[in-house]
């Protein structure tokens, strides 16, 4: 009699003839993709990392390295399709790894195999992308631990050099409220060098910038969390996103837009702030809004203004290394003092109407201008009369073709146009505000409402000036024409 342990093959054979059974070619197809990958797991005993797109609802670091990394490996041997892009700001095109393809790549004489992957539907909102990585088992530790970092590091000096720098903005509350980030690539062309502000200021900031970076034994010595706070304030088009992006460009970073607008509860607002990477810069705009927001949105129990500034101040600061944070504004003077205290904003930067200096960088952008221009002179006189945004001229400058003469002697129009205008305003005003005349302020703001024009107080008169169909001086004429009237009706006739 035979026993049973004489009846069962042995496991060596087992194995042996499973193995016999992946190498051929025939029996391999016919054994389904899944059972062959799992049995080819289990006798070269690889070991697979799962790299989601996302991780926890936000972006996944890690992803997000391998997919900039793989770039520079795509073109192994084993990979059949790329994916190939070029934007208006890159210099060269990129060549992503496409679904479903195999990049090999080697780590210390270990093999890796990473190959991109997706599952679920768009219509189902379960669509999600992968990387599998897969290698020898023997090698996890290494993998995990060197393997993956140095990837990281990679990709932080790939996008240096590519000079990739993204925008990421949160999406929308009611899509997944409002707690993730959608991203594009920041196309701004936006750098210091093309920045219209006082070079004094310009210096400032970048040196500033320079200080910061890269100095985290300073802070860890000190004991300060290697965050920096600016607040940039200035009109509307004075160039506060601009210098952002500047600013960006210049380190690298990424963009954190954090819109406040729309529901966000102190929790959502700790989750959002908490999935902002290092090295990046987040972005509050309008501060000034925030804070008005602040009595509404204790109301209806949401975040106020200062648990922002509790969570930046403390969990944020805490948990992470070289941050900037970036609030703007167009009125400083509303901020509240506790919110523009050193370690909060570290750095002021005024934004300013454009001055004489940042004319000339603008038509040395714009007209290729590098030296003195006979209009200059005319132009600084102007300039020194008006306010006059940096957007404005841009705009201008961008409107017009022709020579440079002629582009000047139009911005020189323009000028003196908004010298006149500052003037009827200057003029209005006086003349709204004056006791010793007969004006008839009601009437006259009655003849504004007459025109369509609704609240026409002095305070807007400067706004109604803007419309070319009020004839002010005409009416301030009129005004004394009616004062000489009523004093010959006084006068008793002879
Ligand atoms: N200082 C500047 N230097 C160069 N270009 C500028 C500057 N300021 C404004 N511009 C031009 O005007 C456009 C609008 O400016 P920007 O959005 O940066 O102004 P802002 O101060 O952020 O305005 P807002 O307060 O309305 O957001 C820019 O895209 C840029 O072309």
């Amino acid at each position: 009699m035979f026993s049973l342990k004489e009846l069962l093959p042995s496991l060596t054979t087992l194995l042996s003839a499973t193995f016999v059974m992946l190498v051929s070619p025939v029996i391999k197809e016919l054994i389904p993709p899944v059972i062959r990958d799992y049995l080819y797991a289990i006798f070269r005993r690889r070991f697979t990392f799962i790299i989601k797109e996302k991780c926890d609802l936000d972006r996944n670091e890690i992803f997000e390295a391998a997919t900039t990394y793989l770039r520079t490996k795509a073109t192994s041997d084993s990979t059949t399709c790329l994916e190939a892009g070029k934007t208006i700001r890159q210099k060269e095109p990129t060549f992503d790894i496409a679904m479903g393809q195999v990049v090999l790549d080697r780590f210390e004489n270990i093999e890796l195999k990473w190959k991109l992957m997706d599952k679920g539907s768009f219509l189902e909102q379960n669509y999600e992308t992968f990387f599998e990585l897969s290698f020898e088992k023997k090698f996890e530790k290494v993998v995990r631990e060197s393997y993956l970092p140095d990837i990281m590091r990679h990709s932080e000096t790939i996008k240096k050099e590519e000079g990739l720098v993204k925008i990421y903005s949160r999406e929308p509350a009611g899509r997944l409220d409002g707690r993730t980030w959608s991203c594009a690539n920041l196309e701004h062309p936006a750098t210091f060098e093309k920045l219209a502000m006082d070079p004094k200021l310009k210096k400032m900031v970048k040196d500033d910038l320079d200080r910061f970076v890269g100095r985290k034994e300073v802070y860890k010595k000190v004991g300060k969390a290697w965050k920096r706070g600016y607040l940039i304030y200035g009109p509307p088009g004075t160039g506060k996103s601009t210098l952002i992006a500047a600013m960006a460009n210049y380190l690298g970073f990424d963009i954190y837009d954090m819109n406040l607008s729309g529901k966000v509860s102190d929790m959502l607002l700790k989750k959002i702030l908490l999935s902002t990477p290092n090295r990046s810069i987040l972005v509050i705009e309008d501060i000034d809004r925030g804070a008005e927001l602040n009595d509404r949105t204790q109301r209806d129990e949401l975040f106020t203004l200062s648990s922002l500034l509790n969570i930046i101040d403390g969990l944020w600061s805490s948990c992470g290394d070289e941050r900037i944070i970036v609030f703007t504004t167009n009125h400083k003077d509303r901020l509240d003092p506790a919110l523009l205290r050193p370690g909060r904003m570290d750095l002021h930067v005024h934004m300013s109407y454009c001055t004489m200096d940042g004319f000339k960088l603008l038509t040395s952008n714009y007209l290729g201008i590098n030296g003195d221009h006979q209009l200059y002179r005319q132009i600084e006189g102007l300039l020194a009369n008006v306010e006059v945004t940096p957007a404005e001229i841009c705009e201008e400058l961008l409107k017009s073709s022709g020579s440079s003469d002629d582009v000047l002697s139009g911005l020189v129009k323009f000028f003196e146009q908004k010298k006149l205008e500052k003037a009827k305003a200057a003029g209005l005003k006086e003349l709204l505000k004056s006791d010793d005349t007969d004006v008839d302020v009601e009437g006259f703001v009655k003849f504004l409402k007459q025109k369509k024009l609704e609240n026409a107080k002095a305070a807007e008169a400067g706004q109604l000036l803007k419309s070319d169909d009020i004839d002010v001086e005409g009416l301030v004429k009129l005004f004394k024409q009616k004062k000489l009237e009523d004093q010959r009706l006084q006068r008793p006739s002879v």
